[in-house]
């Protein structure tokens, strides 16, 4: 089973947080040192704090880095006690080269896929904060693997937190497309007021139970169409095709086409020919977020000048912008010529946005953050899913029979009801995102001078929180190493105690920016799990398969699943 090691939590890497001054006061050289080491602290804070301002400010902030004022925290005793910026262990950079090099092929000791395995390696090696720093273009990133401090990032991050993703998607939107957003960015890649404004027009009819309820019926049509498919690309032996990687990208295009566009995109149609929309679609959705991986951690040389990586990109970009306009512009039409008295029920996502802003704009750009954020995450998370209920029969079959007692007849129609009581198939979501988190870690660019694991940390740094590693450390989770969905239950629907830390393992991150779709993320996995599972038994009778980085945590290979009917 692809388990990750076991891992130890590094006392011995830990910094001696209170070495107070009072304790090497004695002498005149111990006073200097005291002195030297306040001096490299601060020169180091300044030369982290320039590399990083580059990354940090948001174009669409359009402000200029505040004048810089000494901040409150560095009179506080924390501050004075902590150990220099300097001092954090990591992997020394190289002159002229830093620490790009290890990301690049053949001289590098990483791999792109093997991000994850990095992270642990790091952990490993370094302890529980981890500077690495001199990467071409982008400030240092700085792994936290203590829960307890991540817990603190997070709550103290203020109302427009800063999550440095997608500096790709932050140019396009910023620079090669400013005609088109102008000042309304959208959520991903914009930062402070601008992102809070965006994010609070759209947050409450995207997050609203009563949207997601709406949705519920369209999307279990969707994936009876897709189980169909499935059954008619079912070979001599029963098995899905090699790429059925694909297929599943295909149903979550389909799914959130239905979401963001209110529209049926045709992705799950027969026999596609290359130039139809729908695998137009399919083809620029793949090709824009696996290259964000190889654009964004390797040395981003697009920065500079266009390479033929990112103009394919660029060109892939506006291909959906056009998508959007034109499903977006047919809503508004049809809301215009649409006789409002005959409107009944509960009105689409697109429809309450397009109402209450009165902006086919805003509608636009939040379906596209919405389709660039929700297709791959999705797609990845049940490939994952699939994967793990393929090779753990008996957790499979524990699903199987809540399915069976919920659903006596396999073809009741679901419900919000019904759902909320699949507690084994929520739980077995949450324990293959605690061991295999599919987003393997999130990030804020720190906002505030900060004390992290006993060290100064200047604002501008990137603090990266890995999931991956830290929801599989024995000090934050009971016998991490075993895949055990029971505990994430409560007692009197079966679960088992235990030590779960809150902030170990958090697939949608925290706070005011956790992921706007996590409710249609939800919904879309379950259905198709109670779907699948109530009708259908899942089986991989192949060769172990690893995980591995292409933008997402996810199995690396085909996915030959066996399905046969119950
Ligand atoms: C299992 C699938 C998914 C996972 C694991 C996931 C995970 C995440 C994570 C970790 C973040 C960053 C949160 C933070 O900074 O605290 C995020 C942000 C986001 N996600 Fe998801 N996501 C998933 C599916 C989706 C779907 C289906 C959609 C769209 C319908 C979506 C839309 C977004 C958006 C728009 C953001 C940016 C929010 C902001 O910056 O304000 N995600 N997601």
């Amino acid at each position: 089973m692809n388990q990750l090691p076991k891992r130890v939590w590094h006392a011995t890497a830990t910094p001696v947080i209170r070495r107070t001054a009072s304790k090497i006061a004695g002498s005149k050289a111990a006073s200097s040192q005291l002195l030297q080491r306040r001096e490299n602290s601060a020169t180091a804070t300044a030369e982290a704090t320039a590399a990083a301002t580059a990354d940090a400010v948001c174009p669409h902030l359009g402000l200029e880095q505040e004048a810089a004022a000494t901040p409150r925290i560095h009179a506080t005793a924390e501050w004075q006690n902590a150990l220099s910026y300097q001092e954090i262990p990591g992997p020394k950079p190289l002159p002229i080269l830093g620490n790009t090099w290890r990301l690049m092929p053949i001289i590098g000791q990483y791999t792109i896929s093997d991000v994850a395995k990095i992270s642990s390696l790091l952990h490993d090696r370094y302890g529980r904060i981890v500077r690495f720093s001199g990467l071409i273009g982008r400030p240092d990133l700085l792994f936290i693997y203590d829960a307890d401090e991540i817990e603190k990032c997070y709550r103290s991050e203020g109302p427009t937190p800063f999550r440095p993703s997608m500096p790709s998607l932050v140019k396009y939107k910023s620079v090669v497309r400013k005609d088109f957003f102008g000042e309304l960015g959208g959520v991903v890649g914009v930062h402070g007021e601008p992102w809070r404004q965006f994010r609070s027009r759209v947050q409450k009819p995207v997050l609203q139970l009563s949207t997601i309820r709406r949705y519920l019926q369209p999307l279990e049509v969707i994936t009876e169409d897709f189980l169909e498919r499935c059954e008619r690309l079912l070979d001599a032996n029963e098995e899905l095709p090699l790429d059925f990687d694909n297929e599943i990208h295909k149903w979550s295009l389909e799914c959130i086409g239905r979401v963001a566009l209110d529209a049926r995109l045709g992705c799950l149609e027969d026999n596609l020919t290359p130039d139809s929309e729908p695998q137009q679609i399919i083809d620029a959705a793949k090709y824009a977020l696996r290259n964000v991986a190889t654009l964004e951690l390797k040395a981003p040389y697009w920065r500079y000048f266009p390479t033929p990586l990112w103009t394919r990109y660029v060109k892939n970009m506006n291909f959906f912008v056009g998508v959007c306009m034109k499903y977006i512009q047919s809503a508004t039409e049809r809301l215009k010529t649409q006789d409002a008295s005959l409107r009944n029920g509960e009105p689409s996502l697109l429809e309450k946005v397009i109402m209450s802003e009165k902006d086919e704009k805003i509608a636009t750009i939040m379906a596209l953050d919405l389709i660039l954020v929700g297709i791959d995450t999705i797609s990845m998370a049940v490939c994952s899913i699939l994967y793990q209920l393929a090779t753990r029969p008996a957790e499979q079959q524990k699903v199987h029979e809540e399915l069976k007692r919920l659903l006596p007849d396999a073809n009741t129609p679901l419900t919000i009801p019904l759902l909320d009581q699949m507690h084994h198939l929520k739980a077995f979501i949450k324990e293959v995102f605690r061991m295999y988190s599919t987003v393997i870690g999130n990030g804020r660019t720190l906002q505030e001078d900060s004390v992290i694991c006993g060290y100064q940390v200047p604002k501008g740094v990137q603090a990266v929180f890995p999931t991956i590693v830290t929801g599989n450390m024995e000090e934050y989770v009971t016998d991490a190493a075993t895949f055990r969905p029971e505990r994430w239950l409560k007692p009197q629907h079966g679960g088992t105690p235990g030590k779960l830390h809150p902030f170990a393992s958090l697939p949608y991150g925290y706070g005011a920016r956790m992921c706007l779709g996590r409710r249609f993320a939800d919904l879309e996995m379950q259905i198709l799990l109670a779907k699948l599972l109530r009708n259908y038994k899942l089986e991989y009778n192949h060769p172990p398969l690893d995980y591995a980085v292409t933008f997402m945590y996810a199995p690396d290979g085909p996915l030959r699943f066996k399905m046969s009917r119950i």
